[in-house]
């Protein structure tokens, strides 16, 4: 399997990371002072925007003094068994390997919900504070108001933006490495793109790189564009045809139709896509849970929507089994219109339907348009009856588009 250009050209060392010299100099004294038995402060929260190496520094520090690294990954970090049981496993097992010590590496604490996971903040605070290892963490947004008492237990160390020269030099060398010749105004295109974001960055290269061999203007450009304007046939066939993961996020993040639409659309085509009653069954699976963590986003915290593309995005391109032996192609299919977005497209304009229908049952419950749409029709779910036409003064499209919303 092919491997993403992001992940084969990681730096293995410190001094392969590019541009952060300040950040690297005081994780290095700080690891010191560690190895040393005397830690100013026994935690570091490594904070920066996406795609500038945060989680690649903690990986190369680690090699570069010969540490054993334990991992908890985003998902992991919720749990607060994860948290008690690798603080546990790393303060009581003796390293393998005969390495010289452990660095704990706690990824995206900011996408943990302080107040809806207290169980597992505190177990995080608790270990913040009483480790007998080095413990790194890191965060986009470390400024958020529930990091407050992370960052006070804490030394913080900033990850800059990338600049170009850096990424320029980065995206370089990858084309030499993989023997693809990019042009002077492609790669400044890329650059312009991808704003510091180097992860972005290498994805859009090796998009455009592959199967060309070449990389210009133009085709960059088409390949953004594309990117961008992805229509709903285009984001189905991505999912389904992509060979990994970060295609299939990609393909659902980066599409133009908005998620809850996309939960609809693959609705109505799994069983088209599908042929293996099992491979049916895995991918319904992982849509009604997208679909769980699509309302819980909206109800608990919007956080909680990047679980919808993985689970959309990645969960239904690896539902069918067959994908992972060798000779797998993609089959191409004719997906179809979702029957609501159909049924509702018949009736005429049907934004103005539902828009005037909110604001008929909104002037007499005496809400805002908003809470009719979220709390009345989806969740008290109101009954379309003769009663309720009558009542509210409903027209025929408007009485129809209840029955629509009823009938989901
Ligand atoms: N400073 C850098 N020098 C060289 N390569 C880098 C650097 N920053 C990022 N990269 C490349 O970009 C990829 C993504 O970096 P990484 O996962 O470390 O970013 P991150 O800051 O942890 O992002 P996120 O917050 O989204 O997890 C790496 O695998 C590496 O290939």
């Amino acid at each position: 399997m092919r491997l993403p250009w992001f992940v084969k050209y990681r730096p293995k060392s410190l001094s392969e990371v590019e541009n952060q010299e300040e950040a690297k100099s005081q994780l290095k004294e700080w690891i010191t002072s560690w190895l040393h038995g005397k830690p100013g402060k026994k935690s570091v929260l490594l904070y920066g925007p996406p795609g500038v190496g945060k989680t690649t520094l903690a990986e190369a520090l680690a090699r570069d003094f010969d540490l054993e690294l334990f991992e908890l990954n985003a998902s992991d970090s919720r749990r607060l068994q994860e948290i008690e049981r690798t603080a546990k496993v790393a303060s009581t097992s003796s390293t393998l390997f005969g390495k010289k010590g452990k660095l704990l590496l706690l990824d995206e604490v900011d996408g943990m919900d302080s107040k809806e996971d207290r169980g597992g903040f505190q177990a995080l605070l608790q270990l913040v504070d009483s480790t007998d290892n080095p413990v790194l963490l890191t965060a986009n947004d470390p400024w958020d108001p529930s990091m407050r008492e992370l960052r006070a237990r804490c030394q913080l160390i900033e990850l800059k933006k990338l600049g170009k020269v850096s990424s320029r030099r980065v995206l370089k060398r990858i084309c030499e490495m993989e023997k693809v010749r990019c042009d002077e105004d492609a790669l400044n295109e890329i650059i312009e793109e991808s704003e510091g974001d180097l992860r972005y960055a290498i994805n859009a290269l090796q998009a455009v790189a592959e199967g060309r061999g070449s990389v210009t203007r133009q085709s960059v450009e088409a390949t953004i564009r594309k990117e961008r304007e992805l229509d709903p046939f285009e984001t189905l066939r991505s999912v389904f045809w992509a060979r990994y993961a970060w295609q299939a996020r990609n393909a659902v993040s980066s599409s133009r139709v908005d998620y809850e639409m996309l939960l609809r659309w693959f609705d109505e085509n799994l069983p088209l896509q599908f042929e293996d009653f099992k491979d049916l069954s895995r991918a319904y699976a992982a849509l009604s849970r997208a679909s769980l963590f699509s309302s819980r986003a909206r109800y608990v915290s919007w956080d909680l929507l990047s679980y919808v593309f993985d689970i959309m995005g990645i969960g239904l391109a690896f539902a069918e089994a067959g994908k992972s032996k060798p000779g797998w192609k993609a089959k191409w299919r004719k997906y179809q219109f979702p029957q609501y977005i159909s049924s509702m497209a018949r009736t005429k304009s049907s934004r103005e339907v539902r828009d005037s229908l909110l604001s008929k049952i909104a002037s007499k419950t005496h809400c805002s348009m908003s809470k009719v749409k979220n709390d009345v029709l989806s969740t008290l779910r109101l009954k379309p009856s003769k009663e309720v036409a009558d009542y509210f003064g409903l027209t025929e499209d408007e009485l129809k588009y209840l029955k629509t919303l009823w009938s989901l």
